[in-house]
């Protein structure tokens, strides 16, 4: 690989955003990549993809390099030297990678990779609540399999095509995918492209969506005609999917705390031929006391510390703190208690978190089960999804259905 001078200081300046100015990666590189309207599908490939793997691997790149937050210019060069060393890119001779001590790297390196948190490229405390929460033998596997790339899984929109069409079409359009067994309607990339160019995106075909994240609305066991709320709907991928099961027919009301995420749903829905979707914001408690015992189902798709996919944000291993999932178990409790009470009696209710923690998952349904609102509730059954035995992202899913 020859590496170009202009694309390796983007992927300089992009890493100075994220580890110095604690900007969100996504963001970053969608900012970089406008800095040259010439670079082609590669070019941003390669910076897009150079800096995701250097977010992933900081710690470990900076214990081999020795330099610590925050980064000066020359030191995000040393991590950028490690990054080169390790996958065997020769150096080319410019005057930032001067000096890069390659052997002490290789040294460094195996060295460091006989301990996990150094190994894996995880703060300490990430470390001991992984093994405190799963195990030292299951997080092992599992930190592994989240510091692996994840492939881009696409799920067709089965209200405009099928997934052999869908596949066909792809195929017209150079891009090659296979299907996954146990997701029904998912195709998976042979080779990483993106496919928000293609035609069969912009006509609504299919949307990217994991597989482990496509096995949640057939979780809630919806039918044509029910009336289903997606208590947090956020963008809607989830939505999207419960639309297309329900064949467009019944009533589906996305609901989130932010307005400008139900706005980007409007805008998938159009694409993809949804009709049956209404949004409403969550912007005081009487919007979800309106709709007490009036769904036939509901999807609470809970906020959580998305330790199950960080494979595809790599850059939370460093945002994301302890006292956050403190927080958000306040208000994953919260909104099992509160909202719960939309399902009528009959109804079913999943509860589910890109998260691997037993205290946003089982843990919460437990006592959710054992509080005075969760006695009208049965649980009748639950999914745990790991990366390291599934090979997707982490989830949870837990169904539960009310009594008559
Ligand atoms: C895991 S994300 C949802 C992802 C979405 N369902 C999808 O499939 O694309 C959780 C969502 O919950 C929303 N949220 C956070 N606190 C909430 C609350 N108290 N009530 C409702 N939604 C909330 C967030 O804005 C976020 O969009």
């Amino acid at each position: 690989m020859r590496l170009h001078r202009n694309l390796v200081f983007a992927v300089i300046d992009a890493l100075g955003m994220i580890f110095n100015d604690d900007a969100y990666a996504d963001k970053v590189i969608e900012k970089v990549l406008r800095y040259d309207k010439r670079w082609g599908a590669r070019d941003r490939g390669f910076i897009a993809e150079t800096t995701y793997d250097i977010v992933r691997w900081k710690r470990l790149y900076a214990e081999i390099a020795e330099v610590y937050s925050p980064y000066s210019r020359q030191n995000l060069f040393r991590l950028f030297s490690v990054w080169c060393v390790l996958r065997g890119i020769p150096l080319p001779d410019w005057k930032q990678l001067e000096e890069t001590p390659e052997r002490r790297i290789k040294g460094r390196f195996d060295e460091l990779s006989k301990i996990r948190k150094y190994r894996e490229s995880i703060p300490d405390w990430m470390d001991a609540l992984g093994e405190k929460a799963l195990g030292g033998e299951l997080w092992t596997k599992e930190i592994a399999a989240l510091n692996t790339q994840a492939n881009v899984i696409l799920r067709t929109n089965t209200l405009k095509t099928t997934k052999q069409e869908l596949q066909r079409l792809l195929k017209a359009e150079d891009i090659e995918t296979e299907p996954i067994s146990g997701a029904k309607d998912a195709l998976q990339l042979v080779v990483r492209k993106n496919v928000f160019t293609t035609d069969a995106f912009k006509n609504g075909l299919f949307e990217v969506q994991d597989a482990s994240s496509q096995l949640v609305a057939p979780f809630l066991e919806v039918a044509p005609g029910q009336r289903v709320i997606d208590a947090c709907a956020g963008a809607g991928g989830k939505t999207l999917h419960l639309a297309a099961l329900m064949e467009n027919k019944g009533q589906l009301i996305a609901m989130d705390i932010y307005e400008s995420k139900l706005k980007k749903l409007k805008v998938r829905t159009r694409r993809n031929g949804v009709h049956n979707v209404e949004g409403r914001v969550i912007d005081s408690t009487k919007v979800i006391k309106k709709s007490h015992h009036s769904a036939d189902r509901l999807l609470l798709d809970a906020p959580c510390s998305g330790l199950g996919v960080l494979r595809r944000n790599p850059d939370s291993k460093w945002k994301l703190q302890p006292e956050f999932i403190s927080k958000i178990k306040a208000v994953q409790a919260d909104i099992l208690s509160r909202y719960s009470k939309m399902v009528k009696p009959g109804g079913k209710m999943v509860y589910a978190t890109c998260s691997i923690l037993p205290e946003e998952n089982g843990e919460q349904v437990k006592s959710f089960l054992a509080s005075e609102v969760g006695a009208d509730f049965t649980f009748e059954k639950e999914r745990n999804i790991y990366a390291s035995k599934h090979g997707f992202d982490g989830f949870y899913m837990a169904l539960l259905s009310k009594k008559k």
